[in-house]
This record gives C-alpha cells, sequence and structure tokens, in this order.
C-alpha cells in the first residue's frame, strides 16, 4: 500500500471547526481526507465514519441516495459528542468512478436498480475496497471506534484490520421518494441493515 500523510489545516464548517488531513495514494492517484475534531484518548472509543465520496449527493444535493445526508448528520453527531472523525475516501461510485456512475443512473431512469445497473455495466455490486483506512486511522490516533454506518462491510473491514468497533451507530437519515427504491435495493441486496423506524429519524451519537 502506498498512502502517505501530506498535510494538516483547520476545516471550519458549519457544526465546528475540524482539523483535515490530507492523504495521497501514490498507486492509485487518489487523495483521501480525513476530518477530525477534539483531541483523542488512545483507550476509549471515538466516534467516526467511513464515508465514500458521493459528489452528486455530498456536494451537488441529490436526493437519488443518502449520502449527503448521512455526511451532515455524521459531522453533527460529531460536533454534539465533543469529538469524532470521519474518512472521506475517494471511491465514487461504491468504486466505479462518477462516469460509470452517471452510466448505472441512466440505466436506473430505465427501471433497473442500482445493483442490476452494475452489473449489466460489467461491474461488480460494489467494487470498494478499505484497506487505505489502515495508515489514516494510525495518523489520526484512533483503533477504538463507534463507527456510524448501517453497512456491515465497514465494520468487518475494520474488525479484519485489527481495528475495535466497539459499536455500531445507525444512520438512517435523508430517505425521500426518489431514493425509497434506492434504500430498499441496499437494505434487500448489499446487505445494509436498515429499519423502517430509523429511516426519518437522525441517529444520535
Ligand atoms: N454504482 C453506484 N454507486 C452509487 C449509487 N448511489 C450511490 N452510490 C455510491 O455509493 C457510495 C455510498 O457510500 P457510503 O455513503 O460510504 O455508504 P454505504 O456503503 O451505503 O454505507 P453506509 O455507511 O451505511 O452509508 C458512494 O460511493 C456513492 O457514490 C448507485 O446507484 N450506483
Ligand atoms: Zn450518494
Amino acid at each position: 500500500m502506498s498512502i502517505k500523510f501530506i498535510a494538516s489545516s483547520k476545516l471550519p464548517t458549519p457544526w465546528g471547526v475540524f482539523e483535515m488531513h490530507g492523504f495521497e495514494d501514490s498507486e492509485t492517484g487518489k487523495e483521501h481526507v480525513a476530518l477530525t475534531l477534539g483531541a483523542f484518548d488512545a483507550n476509549s472509543p471515538i466516534l467516526g465514519r467511513i464515508h465514500s465520496e458521493c459528489l452528486t449527493g455530498d456536494a451537488l444535493f441529490s436526493l437519488r441516495c443518502d449520502c449527503g445526508f448521512q455526511l451532515q448528520t455524521a459531522m453533527q453527531n460529531i460536533a454534539e459528542a465533543g469529538q469524532g472523525f470521519i474518512l472521506y475516501l475517494r471511491q465514487e461510485g461504491r468504486g466505479i468512478g462518477l462516469l460509470n456512475k452517471i452510466r448505472a443512473y441512466e440505466l436506473q431512469d430505465e427501471g433497473a436498480n442500482t445493483v442490476e445497473a452494475n452489473e449489466r455495466l460489467g461491474f461488480a455490486a460494489d467494487l470498494r475496497k478499505y484497506d487505505m483506512i489502515i495508515p489514516m486511522m494510525e495518523q489520526i490516533g484512533v483503533s477504538k471506534v463507534r463507527l456510524m454506518t448501517n453497512n456491515p462491510r465497514k465494520v468487518k473491514a475494520m474488525q479484519s484490520f485489527g481495528l475495535e468497533v466497539v459499536e455500531r451507530v445507525p444512520l438512517q437519515v435523508g430517505k425521500n421518494r426518489y431514493n425509497e427504491d434506492y434504500l430498499k435495493t441496499k437494505s434487500t441486496e448489499l446487505g445494509h441493515m436498515m429499519s423502517e423506524h430509523h429511516f426519518t429519524e437522525s441517529s444520535k451519537g
């Protein structure tokens, strides 16, 4: 693996002033980011999120998915807890990239679900890998986590790297009429842990 820490700076946001840490993956050319808030004690579990890039949801306010809502809620939860981290991983479109995601959306506009669309384009449903988080977690000094996610793959990935997931904190926010089917497919075909009950609530850390 070829992840190198490059630099840190402040990142003021509506939820608080985070520290932003930049990393370079010389193998893929990807630039990953970690946000941290507060001072970490190595022995206590830290509230955090691993978030995969979604330009459409995170930056362009798309209602096709829940990504932007999850990111904002995670930042808010961290601010309320007074400490926490977000690893923002540049693996757009579950690893297929932005342009292929737009191709997949085109197929979804014609009736395919999110998994079928990937498969019709010749991709697996989820191409993401998480090994870049090992040096990122080491750099920010966190090894015990309360992980905000509904995705069991993220929990398993962390555990397989020797990181301790003390608790999974559900993050079910942002359901709307445009992403209802997408969220259903995530739950039935991608294994996401979602309950109807949580859809409308923001999950508090
Ligand atoms: N290929 C594809 N990617 C999508 C689609 N909708 C969203 N994505 C991508 O799916 C990824 C979602 O990542 P995360 O927000 O980390 O979440 P997750 O794996 O759903 O798990 P959670 O932690 O429960 O949110 C992002 O990379 C999005 O760009 C889609 O219809 N097709
Ligand atoms: Zn998204």
